[in-house]
């Protein structure tokens, strides 16, 4: 009579790299979920596959911005979005009180840097670092953040009439080809916007 049976599994255990894969696979397997992932830290396992695979997911349906915990990661649609930079949308988020809890976008980082030098909160000074390789949207960056500028400041102080403004915006966007020409480098009034 048999009153005990153990079975001894003679396979070795799953390796570190086995179990990471499975993960990975079982993260993938949720396709339709990868695009509503707004931030990657939210992601799990974070791998390159993993990431990609969402800002791929989210590409496909044309959304071209994902947090990245205080980073913002911006894809090129490579072709015009203009809903997406209307004086609509800059007022939208420029005039809600919790910006970041709207959709990821450029403009949140620049109101963020924004209210920061307006509340005078130490460092006032703001940096804000543009990066990427050539052609990733460094440079369509930078003038979507002084358009930003250009705009809201305008619009914040004395009321001026709309040729007032678009001085100030044209101005402050003529400047950006010297600036990058002399080191690559922009820097609007307190804010710089740093160009790699
Ligand atoms: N958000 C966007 N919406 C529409 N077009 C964009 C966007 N971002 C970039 N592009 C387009 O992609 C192309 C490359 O962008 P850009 O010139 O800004 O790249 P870059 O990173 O500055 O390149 P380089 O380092 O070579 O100067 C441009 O034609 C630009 O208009």
């Amino acid at each position: 009579q048999v009153k005990g049976f153990v079975h001894k599994d003679r396979s070795p255990p799953p390796s570190l790299n086995d179990s990471l894969e499975g993960e990975i696979q079982a993260f993938l397997t949720d396709e339709d979920q990868l695009h509503t992932y707004d931030d990657l830290t939210k992601v799990n396992p974070v791998t390159p596959t993993t990431v990609l695979k969402c800002l791929q997911a989210r590409y496909s349906v044309k959304v071209f911005y994902t947090h990245a915990g205080c980073t913002l990661v911006a894809l090129n649609p490579f072709q015009p979005i203009p809903h997406l930079y209307s004086l609509d949308v800059m007022k939208e988020y420029h005039c809600a009180p919790q910006p970041q809890e709207f959709k990821p976008h450029i403009f949140i980082v620049a109101e963020e840097a924004y209210r920061n030098v307006q509340g005078q909160l130490e460092p006032v000074n703001q940096s804000l670092v543009v990066s990427g390789e050539s052609g990733a949207g460094k440079t369509w960056t930078s003038r979507c953040l002084m358009k930003y500028y250009a705009t809201v400041a305008a619009s914040s102080s004395v009321v001026k009439s709309q040729h007032t403004v678009e001085r100030i915006e044209k101005r402050v966007l003529d400047s950006n080809p010297i600036m990058e020409g002399l080191s690559k480098v922009t820097v609007v009034s307190k804010f710089k916007v740093g160009v790699n």
